[in-house]
């Protein structure tokens, strides 16, 4: 056993980690007495050690191919021994050096496959047995381990157990069988034992699936572990770790037939699964490794994945039959021989590493990379970044160079201009230098037009050159500061307006640049300077001095109509009062003379106009009306000095802002206003001639109703008539209360009581119909408000509402009956110091007091306690929004 082969040189010298094809062998077994005695011909000879031929005559078997190539091809005659030693010894053998090999037996059923795989077995492992026995200062390990795969099932045939074992996936060993035996060998004896046992579960398939032992792959696994010295030295713990296979597959011939006749379709499948994946992936593996190889198409493929086309050595015994009646199947052999002889294999020898030695290559593996790192760097990387380097430092260089010489130009010329302009100066207004630089700077800047720093340098020639520009003359302004230097810069607008239209408006700008300066700071040297300026300048000081919203306000009143409807009405109240005034006046005046009559007119023209205003358009009448007059501060003497106008106007539109005519029409407004005037003028003209009828001896009418013993008596009646009319005229409480305070009997109230009256019994007579109707209305509304109070009230929920109206009828009842008692005293004529107190108490409710009141002397000029005369125009809004919160104020009616 074991031939005359050194094997351990084979071995050794096996390829490692180079491409060889599988080793494909043809043997040609002889007929078998069976055959013979059907006088089969056998149509295949081999015709030398690598071919074989089919001799046929046969027409029809005229276009196959005569003649098939191998690696070795085994007539007749070969012995087994010959097909191991030549065609798969030393592939079986690499599994000693630690390289996964496997030997295949393919053919037709009963080609000879178990009668030559037998023989190859037992001579691989002698000859391991040999080797072991020669190399004794190697360890070796041998474990064997057999399985059977039929209809896709692996069975373990060193264990009684039949359930078919699984396939697990490794990422170290690829798939590995699931519990499969592995029994390490202790010597040939128990490897003849173990086959034993393998040949005898085998029968006992074959026995239980009547004569189906051809349908079955067997693979017998001998595992061998051994030091490695060779490899890796003494030193090393490591080992090699290799398997190798014999593989005995089932007859091919039945995957074509059931493929073919679709008999026992559910076994031909299985078998045909792993020998047709087979065929698929020699085929696949003979064209290249280009695509898919589907090794996990079935079991065979996968368990024996490495032996086809990956890391194993491979020997493929095809054996076939030379009787003429398996023609087809040793064909079909034949073709399947030589894609396998196609197909290359990477085997490569599986050395197991301890931990010890893998940890010590690893260090000699950094250390090598390192040792790489540092002469690549100090070959390639310093020279190139020293050389990029220096190139760049030469060309910041050569920058920073010219923009050293720019930047020194630009200071020379700086300098130069500087000097230029320190000395041009106090010429002031030299002209022809002016120009002169100018041209310079058109001509630098034409020249650094090129330059890279153009913007710094025409920034800084307008800042230098330009005195034109409004932008220099605040810039310099400052800087200089000086008067020398503002005169200078006053003196340069003449030339520079001569230079043409557009230093006519720098010009103009520096006029207006200048003259926003100086107002703040110096401005007697610009007065002096522009005389014409200085009366606008004045004017705009004025306008500055006042509020911008009291220019608004004046200028927004003063359109053109509304001044033109102004003075008309003015005019025709100046008409009215110098026709139907002319004793009032001259009662009243005391000089009694024309230019007091005169200047009466003109100073009432005033008053007369705030009336018609207030009357026809302003339920009360503004105090910007009276502001808008041509003295801004309207003195208290000259108010006395008109008393009676003044008096008079004002009582009359604190009549008619009580009686709110403002919500009747603006013409009924003036033809009452006009009736009232009238009758009331007739009346003071009738009781003047009265009283001079009736009192000869006395001098005016005033002393002698004051000395009249029946005036006290009287002034009560005319006092409680008033009241009545008040009440049924629904006179504002606020006008009632004025009148009462201020009227305590005096000789001087009897006219105006007079005319009170007069006017009260006139506004009965006239507005009697609609002011019931008025009041009809307004109780009406008063209703509905209160009804639709209940209403919202309704809405809320109960304890809201309740809430709600506890505060609201508190906040009402002290209101209501502070107003309803004011109500009652006023109406109350037989107490008057009811009605005194109701008066007071008006008084507190609106908020007033005798101390806010205006003197009695005053009455004539409002009934309203107003707050000073404002003594400048801009506080005219001031004094508007005092007045108009004095009038809110008011009563309303249905108080
Ligand atoms: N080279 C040979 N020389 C002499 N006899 C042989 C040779 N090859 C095979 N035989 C004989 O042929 C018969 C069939 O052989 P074998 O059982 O090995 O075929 P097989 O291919 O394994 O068939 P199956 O696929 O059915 O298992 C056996 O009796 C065997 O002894």
């Amino acid at each position: 056993m074991g031939g005359s082969q050194d094997f351990d040189t084979v071995s050794l010298n096996s390829q490692n980690g180079q491409k060889e094809k599988i080793l494909v062998s043809v043997r040609l077994r002889p007929l078998s007495d069976k055959e013979k005695s059907r006088s089969e011909i056998s149509d295949w000879e081999c015709i030398n050690n690598n071919t074989v031929i089919f001799k046929s005559t046969i027409p029809e078997r005229a276009m196959f191919p005569a003649a098939y190539t191998f690696d070795r091809v085994f007539g007749y005659d070969n012995t087994t021994e010959q097909v191991y030693e030549e065609g798969a010894k030393e592939v079986a053998l690499a599994v000693i050096s630690g390289i996964n090999s496997s030997i295949f037996a393919y053919g037709q059923t009963s080609s000879g496959k178990t009668y030559t795989m037998s023989g190859i077995t037992e001579y691989a492992v002698s000859d391991i047995y040999d080797y072991i026995e020669k190399h004794r200062e190697r360890e070796f390990v041998l474990k064997f381990s057999a399985m059977e795969i039929y209809n896709e099932a692996v069975r373990d045939l060193l264990s009684a157990d039949s359930t078919p074992l699984r396939l697990l996936d490794d990422p170290e060993r690829g798939t590995v069988v699931e519990r499969l035996t592995e029994e390490t060998l202790h010597d040939w004896n128990h490897f003849q034992d173990l086959l034993a046992i393998c040949e005898a579960q085998r029968h006992i398939g074959e026995t239980s699936m009547n004569e189906m032992s051809s349908r079955s792959h067997q693979i017998l696994r001998l595992t061998i572990e051994s030091s490695a010295r060779e490899y890796s030295g003494p030193d090393s713990s490591s080992s090699l770790a290799a398997s190798v296979n014999f593989v005995d597959l089932a007859g091919s011939e039945r995957a074509s037939q059931t493929l073919s006749a679709g008999t026992r379709l559910k076994e031909g499948c299985h078998i045909n699964r792993s020998l047709l994946t087979l065929g698929t992936v020699i085929r696949k593996l003979s064209k290249g490794r280009s695509g898919h190889v589907p090794y996990r198409d079935s079991k065979l493929t996968r368990i024996l994945q490495n032996s086809l086309g990956g890391n194993a050595r491979t020997a493929i015994i095809c054996t076939m039959s030379p009787a003429r009646c398996h023609v087809e199947q040793s064909r079909n052999t034949l073709l399947f021989a030589n894609c396998a002889k196609e197909v290359a294999t990477n085997a490569q020898v599986n050395v197991v590493m301890s931990d010890k030695a893998l940890v010590k290559q690893l260090q000699k593996e950094l250390a090598r990379m390192e040792n790489e790192l540092r002469s690549f760097g100090s070959s390639t990387l310093a020279p190139h970044d020293s050389n990029d380097l220096l190139r760049e430092k030469e060309l910041q260089i050569e920058k920073m160079d010219r923009e050293i010489k720019e930047l020194t130009r630009q200071r020379d010329l700086a300098q130069s201009r500087i000097h230029d302009l320190l000395q041009s100066s106090p010429r002031g207004s030299d002209s022809g230098a002016l120009e002169k630089e100018n041209h310079e700077r058109h001509y630098e800047r034409v020249n650094s037009s090129n330059s890279n720093l153009d913007f710094a340098e025409n920034d800084e020639d307008s800042f230098m050159l330009d005195r034109a520009s409004p932008r220099l003359s605040i810039s310099m302004s400052p800087k200089i500061g000086g008067p020398d230097q503002l005169e200078a810069a006053a003196s340069d607008k003449a030339p520079l307006t001569k230079a043409g239209p557009d230093h006519d408006d720098g010009a103009e700008d520096i006029c207006k640049e200048v003259r926003c300066i100086e107002i703040g700071e110096s401005r007697p040297c610009i007065i002096d300077r522009e005389g014409q300026a200085d009366g606008k300048l004045q004017e705009n000081e004025e306008q500055i001095n006042y509020p911008e919203d009291e220019i608004v306000e004046y200028s927004s009143d003063a359109t053109y109509d509304s001044l033109q409807k102004k003075i008309q009405d003015m005019q025709r109240t100046i008409n009215c009062l110098a026709n139907s005034y002319p004793v009032d006046r001259s009662s009243s005046s005391s000089d009694g003379d024309t230019a007091s009559i005169t200047s009466s007119k003109d100073t009432r023209s005033r008053s007369c106009r705030t009336m018609a205003v207030g009357v026809s358009a302003h339920p009360t009448p503004e105090w910007s009306d009276i502001g808008l007059s041509e003295n801004p501060e309207p003195s208290i003497a000259n108010s006395s000095c008109d008393f009676d106008n003044i008096q008079r106007k004002d009582y009359l539109i604190s009549m008619g802002t009580s009686l709110d005519f403002g919500e009747l029409e603006g013409t009924d407004n003036e033809k009452v206003v006009a009736e009232i005037e009238s009758k009331e003028d007739a009346e003071v003209a009738r009781l003047k001639q009265v009283d001079v009828q009736e009192s000869t001896q006395k001098d005016d009418v005033g002393v002698i109703k004051a000395n009249s013993p029946g005036w006290e008596m009287e002034f009560r009646a005319k006092k409680g008539r008033i009241i009545e009319l008040w009440q049924a005229c629904n006179v504002p409480l606020q006008h009632r209360t004025y009148f009462f305070l201020l009227f305590r009997g005096e000789p001087s109230d009897s006219i105006y009581m007079e005319v009170e009256l007069r006017r009260l019994s006139f506004l009965m007579g006239n507005n009697e119909s609609r002011g019931l109707e008025l009041a009809s209305s307004l109780k009406a509304l008063n209703q509905e408000r209160e009804m639709l109070g209940k209403r919202v009230l309704k809405k809320f929920r109960k304890k809201e509402r309740e809430s709600l109206y506890r505060a609201w009828s508190i906040r009402l009842d002290s209101k209501q009956r502070s107003q309803q008692l004011a109500r009652k005293l006023w109406t109350d004529t037989s107490n008057m110091d009811h009605v005194e107190e109701s008066a007071r108490l008006v008084a507190q409710l609106l908020g007033l007091s005798e101390s806010g009141l205006v003197p009695r002397e005053m009455f004539g000029l409002s009934f309203s306690p107003l707050p000073p005369l404002p003594k400048r125009s801009f506080s005219w809004k001031s004094s508007i929004s005092s007045r108009s919160r004095a009038r809110d104020f008011t009563v309303p009616t249905a108080f």
